[in-house]
């Protein structure tokens, strides 16, 4: 099993690109079951997911193919061989349920594994099958699978998401497009990889208004076409790489990075004394005199301050100068890091989805366990800051969500590497 092994160190400066958004990939490979016709998406990034993405459209009869540097996937769903998604595979990553509206728009059924609790949370997807039904969709639970149909077709309708839910947002979106008639969703997710959809959608033909705010309406057309679509900046992965230099100190720039993306983020590292500064190639960051300062941090739906930047926000917390509080309001599991960083000699309390993070002048390194995708990277942002050594275990659930780690974080002088058998 490998693990990362990540030495203390000063100031960091340099350049890091910054790749296409995992979690907009995810819901942009599965429109490809919407249209026969080609769609080729650009900017694509090199993960785990995405590879787990590409196994269950071809368990599905959609052929995928990449260029060599991977940054180009070409899907066709000229004819579908199958409208059932596997345990197997689901199981690897909850976003195999968006393959469940497009399945259903263009094939009348669909029978998905349901995708389960994981460590961050239950994240049930109740309200996917309620805005599906709400288009017409009959659904039955059934010895854990959801076996969905609309043998008519479905129906424009109108749904209201008791809960912003991005990925039951991204399933009804799809699945509408398809749908005789008009739909509308109400509370729906407004978050850049929604946007990113819709657009794509757009470019297959589909009529959609409203997206990026909280209503949105779909005019369903009877089919979608081909398209070419650059999958939009990573959000995540820039927010991760603008706390390399505010944690370590130094200058980075990140590359295709675009502050509207990270809004409520910058508030906070602005809040917390570091300098973000959006330039004609990205987003600079540096901190190159004083100290961090504590603030309080609350995760929302977008356009809040984003919950998969939580753990990372944590770990810059820990060497803040005062007490900070952070509030986790989407997930209710999902300070698993907290203990790690705890055995680095940071003093956090957590109690229910409130975290009080006393700052201390330094953390000291220590092998640590990698709980989910979010907690790995903040333990090694932790350990670029640490006196000695940090060992991260269980690195798979880091390469699901970040390409080259390493090379990108030790192209701007963080003493970092990857080793097998640990
Ligand atoms: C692949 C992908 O894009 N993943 C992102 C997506 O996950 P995902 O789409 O799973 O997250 P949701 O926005 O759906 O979840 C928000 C909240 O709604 C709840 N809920 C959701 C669906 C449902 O049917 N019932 C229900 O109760 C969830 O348990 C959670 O408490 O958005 C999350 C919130 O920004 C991010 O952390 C994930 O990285
Ligand atoms: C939670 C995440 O992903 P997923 O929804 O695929 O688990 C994430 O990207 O941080």
């Amino acid at each position: 099993m490998e693990s990362i092994i990540v030495r203390g160190n000063g100031a960091l400066s340099g350049q890091i690109p910054i790749a296409g958004a995992k979690n907009a990939c995810l819901t942009l490979m599965p429109a490809t079951l919407l249209s026969d016709e080609p769609l080729t998406l650009t900017n694509a990034p090199r993960l785990s997911d995405i590879r787990t993405m590409t196994e269950l459209l071809q368990s599905l009869g959609a052929e995928v193919s990449t260029t060599q540097d991977g940054q180009v996937l070409v899907l066709s769903s000229q004819k579908l061989s199958s409208t059932r998604a596997d345990y197997d595979i689901v199981r690897k990553m909850r976003a195999s349920i968006l393959v469940l509206g497009p399945l259903l728009a263009r094939e009348g059924r669909a029978e998905v594994s349901l995708p389960g609790g994981c460590a961050i949370g239950a994240r049930p997807v109740d309200l996917h099958l309620r805005a599906l039904e709400a288009m017409g969709a009959e659904m039955e639970l059934r010895d854990g699978y959801v076996h969905a149909s609309a043998p008519g077709g479905l129906k424009g309708g109108v749904f209201e998401f008791p809960t912003v839910s991005v990925g039951a947002t991204e399933n009804a979106l799809m699945a509408a497009t398809l749908a005789k008639g008009t739909t509308v969703l109400k509370n729906a997710a407004r978050e850049p990889e929604i946007v990113d959809l819709a657009q794509c959608l757009r470019r297959m033909g589909a009529r959609i208004a409203g997206e990026g705010s909280r209503t949105i309406t779909i005019e369903g057309v009877d089919r979608l076409g081909g398209a070419t679509h650059p999958v939009v900046t990573d959000r995540i992965e820039l927010g991760t790489y603008m706390l390399a230099p505010a944690i370590c100190g130094g200058e980075v720039e990140c590359l295709g990075g675009r502050i509207d993306l990270v809004g409520a983020f910058c508030e906070k590292l602005d809040a917390a004394g570091i300098s973000v500064a959006q330039t004609g190639a990205g987003v600079k960051v540096s901190r190159t005199n004083g100290g961090i300062r504590a603030v309080d941090v609350t995760t929302e739906p977008f356009p809040g301050f984003p919950t998969d930047l939580q753990a990372q926000m944590m770990a810059l917390l820990c060497m803040a100068e005062g007490t900070s509080v952070l509030e986790e309001k989407i997930f209710e599991n999902r300070f698993m890091h907290a203990p790690e960083l705890m055995r680095m000699g940071a003093d956090i309390d957590v109690s229910g989805g409130t975290a009080t993070v006393r700052g201390v002048e330094r953390l000291k390194g220590a092998p640590v366990m990698a709980t989910d995708l979010r907690a790995s990277v903040s333990l090694i942002l932790a350990g670029l800051a640490a006196e000695g050594e940090t060992i991260v275990n269980r690195v798979y659930h880091l390469d699901r969500g970040y390409e080259r780690v390493e090379e990108k974080l030790g192209n701007v002088g963080a003493h970092i590497e990857r080793v097998s058998g640990q």
